[in-house]
């Protein structure tokens, strides 16, 4: 062997023969005209993607790309992360239980990410933060669309969030469609109801732009589950999912928290809230209260 390796196989070196190895490769059938075929920008349009950060500080902070692409960035995973629970919430609908499973399993690995990227922004001192601050004027994530859907479609339902976006129609209008809609939740006890379990009337016939409240016949349908996992396995680990989803949604919540503090302290939102104190409050909501509730009865 040239390159004296017994599996033959190159090690990157030059062997004399004109080239590494990887050279000759991209040498023999690498495409490398593009003006007549789709590459790699065309398909992703990062023309339009990478032209998207335009920071507004005047002098330029160093530090205001940091905090666009964080922002961007997390938009782009509520996207994928609304594509995969309006699917979740479509598929229960239609009793399909297993994809809808294997879609919320996927939301998981979403918010997971978003909630480890936090560790990014972390590194903005308060003073750096006090040089963009200024440029970011009323506007705040208090306006985010897309978190505000997210919320709604795992059933924190609340008109008074939707006012925000008044001045845009299109925007108003889908919240709006997605307040008047059953959550993700409301379709898992429907499917539950469907399956022969004893889901209380007042829970299927609502009015959907209203949170649901805990019920205290709904915890008894999933101590019955709880109780014989075997025998209601699908539900059971439907619940379990539900669980995680709650649980990775409340642990972005409180990196949030944390961050806003250590970067703002006590100052007043841009948005106009209270800041901290109003992120803190937002930590007792809870989209699955039966889920939490049934935990205190099980093995009892
Ligand atoms: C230095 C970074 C950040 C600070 C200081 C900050 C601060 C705040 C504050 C004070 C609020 C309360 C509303 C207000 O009055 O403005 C808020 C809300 C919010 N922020 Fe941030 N934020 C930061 C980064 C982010 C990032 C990276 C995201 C990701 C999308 C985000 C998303 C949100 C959302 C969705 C809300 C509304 C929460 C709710 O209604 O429960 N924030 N933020
Ligand atoms: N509410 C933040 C501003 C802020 O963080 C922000 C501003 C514009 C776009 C997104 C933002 N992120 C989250 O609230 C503040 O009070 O400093």
């Amino acid at each position: 062997m040239a390159d004296g390796r017994a599996d033959g196989r190159s090690d990157g070196r030059s062997d004399g023969t004109g080239g590494t190895a990887n050279q000759r490769e991209i040498e023999a059938g690498i495409q490398r005209d593009f003006s007549q075929s789709l590459s790699y920008g065309d398909y992703l349009r990062l023309d339009v993607l990478l032209s998207a950060q335009q920071p507004l500080s005047d002098p330029p902070q160093h530090d205001e790309l940091l905090f666009i692409v964080q922002h961007q960035t997390s938009e782009l995973w509520l996207k994928l992360l609304l594509h995969e629970l309006r699917s979740a919430r479509a598929l229960l609908r239609t009793d399909d239980l297993s994809p809808a499973l294997k879609r919320m399993a996927r939301v998981k690995h979403i918010q997971h990410t978003l909630t480890d990227q936090w560790s990014v922004l972390a590194t903005l001192t308060p003073s750096e933060y006090a040089e963009i601050r200024p440029f970011l004027a009323t506007s705040s994530g208090f306006q985010s669309a897309q978190y505000r859907e997210v919320e709604f479609l795992l059933g924190n339902k609340n008109a008074e969030m939707v006012k925000v976006f008044a001045h845009d129609d299109t925007t108003r209008a889908a919240l709006d469609e997605l307040l008047h809609e059953p959550s993700l939740y409301d379709e898992f006890l429907a499917y539950l109801s469907r399956q022969g379990y004893a889901v209380p009337q007042r829970l299927l016939e609502r009015d959907w732009t209203l949170p649901h409240t805990a019920d205290e016949e709904l915890i008894d349908v999933f101590a019955s589950v709880y109780a014989a996992p075997a025998e209601h396995w699908g539900v059971y680990e439907t619940c379990e999912e539900l669980v995680d989803i709650e649980d990775s949604f409340q642990q972005w919540r409180f990196r949030h928290l944390q961050v806003v503090q250590r970067v703002i302290g006590h100052k007043i939102g841009t948005g106009g809230s209270s800041g901290v104190d109003f992120l803190r409050r937002a930590l007792s909501l809870t989209f699955f209260p039966e889920l939490y509730e049934v935990r205190t009865r099980i093995g009892q």
